[in-house]
């Protein structure tokens, strides 16, 4: 695991630095940790991606039909001919009936429908060829139904997917071919079946690197438009998208959402003081400290200026509360002149308060974190009586 820790991954893939960083190159191994964001942008790559191969196979798939008809022998060109119509009758449903909701499961499903067509057809179309004795031309086109599983691996390599993905697709096809040579339905003179075997077991093995380097790509791609430049927590625009996503999937298993509307304090005063430069080194370093003290699953989100927002998934109010205390106890960073930097915060749940729309929810937490300023800074607020107040916790 060193390795994937390591920047080498990053020389070798030829990202510039911080593209992505080494703590991430992990997520280049299985999709375990990847950011909703992320996930929802790649599953709708991969549904695009299904969608042109599909649409490849739909019309390719019936065109050799005519092919077989000239040169194969009877009934085996009529036989081959009904398979290739029923393959191309499944791309055609995947191209046209396959809509779902773009979400990662929807996305292998539909890659793995798309597989399995070619690769029951390698399998039923050599069982048939078994059955015959093909010479010259007929020969010929014989053998090129061996070069189907060739085919389907090379085709891994226009998807964005993780070295554990890929190994996951190829298999099948790889045991289609294990399976087919232990039957002995094999209808061509490999020099040698295990030949053929290492010769896929590499293709497999380009197609899931080609794989892995989009999905590097990919990732940098997603990082730099997703992040704020300055401070690296995300930007207003990406972090509306995970608001909306991370307040529906609350709202649909009933679970706590709170966010926090942090405001730091006194803050012009810094650029007034020591300079504009000096202001962004001290942003830079408050988000640093905060998301460095959040919990995996929370997201630092940059609203405007010198106002951040906390998204805290699966807890409430109370919970937040002790959180956000254990952070300011930690620190928030420093000024210029080494006094401890304080924010003004306002907290709300999106169950306590009934929020149906997350901006309602901003909207009450920005009142809170007003509240806070008003009562002198320095402070949490999480509801409207001053019981909820969380008193500074600095000196
Ligand atoms: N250096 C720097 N300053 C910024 C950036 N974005 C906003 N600001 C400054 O942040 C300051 C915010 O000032 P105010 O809204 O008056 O708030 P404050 O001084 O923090 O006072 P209170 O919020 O009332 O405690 C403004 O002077 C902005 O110019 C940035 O990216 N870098």
């Amino acid at each position: 695991m060193t390795i994937l820790h390591s920047t080498t991954w990053v020389k070798l893939l030829g990202l510039l630095p911080g593209e992505l960083n080494p703590n991430e190159a992990s997520w280049l191994v299985s999709p375990r940790h990847h950011m909703s964001l992320m996930s929802n942008r790649r599953a709708q790559m991969i549904l695009n991606r299904v969608r042109l191969f599909a649409s490849l196979f739909a019309v390719l798939t019936p065109l050799w039909m005519f092919v077989d008809l000239l040169v194969l022998p009877n009934p085996l060109a009529w036989q081959l001919a009904l398979l290739r119509l029923g393959a191309t009758g499944c791309f055609t449903f995947i191209l046209y009936c396959y809509r779902p909701e773009v979400t990662l499961f929807n996305a292998w499903r539909g890659m793995a429908m798309l597989f399995s067509i070619p690769t029951l057809f390698y399998v039923v179309s050599y069982v048939l060829l078994t059955h015959y004795h093909l010479s010259g031309a007929s020969a010929a086109v014989g053998t090129g139904y061996a070069f189907l599983p060739f085919i389907l691996l090379a085709g891994f390599a226009i998807f964005p997917l993780t070295l554990l993905e890929s190994v996951v697709f190829a298999a099948p096809i790889l045991v289609a071919h294990v399976t087919a040579g232990y039957f002995q339905f094999t209808v061509v003179d490999w020099p040698s079946f295990w030949g053929a075997f290492w010769l896929q077991g590499l293709i497999a093995g380009v197609a899931a690197l080609a794989g892995v380097c989009q999905l590097a790509f990919m990732i940098a791609l997603v990082q730099q438009a997703v992040r704020d430049p300055l401070t690296g927590a995300f930007s207003r625009r990406s972090g509306e998208e995970v608001l909306e996503l991370q307040f529906i999937l609350a709202g649909r298993s009933g679970s706590p959402f709170s966010v926090a509307f942090i405001d730091i304090d006194h803050f012009k005063a810094i650029n007034d003081q020591f300079g504009h430069q000096q202001g962004d080194v001290v942003l830079k370093q408050f988000a640093q400290t905060l998301t460095h003290g959040l919990r995996k699953g929370d997201v630092l989100v940059r609203w405007g200026g010198e106002e951040f927002l906390l998204l805290l998934p699966n807890i409430d109010c109370r919970q937040a509360m002790s959180a956000l205390q254990r952070l300011r106890r930690n620190g928030l960073g420093q000024r210029p002149d080494q006094t401890p930097l304080t924010a003004s915060i306002g907290v709300a749940d999106m169950l306590e308060e009934g929020c149906n729309d997350w901006r309602q929810l901003i909207e009450i937490a920005d009142q809170r974190m007003y509240m806070a300023k008003q009562q002198g800074r320095n402070r949490v607020v999480a509801g409207r009586e001053p019981a909820a107040t969380l008193q500074p916790a600095l000196a």
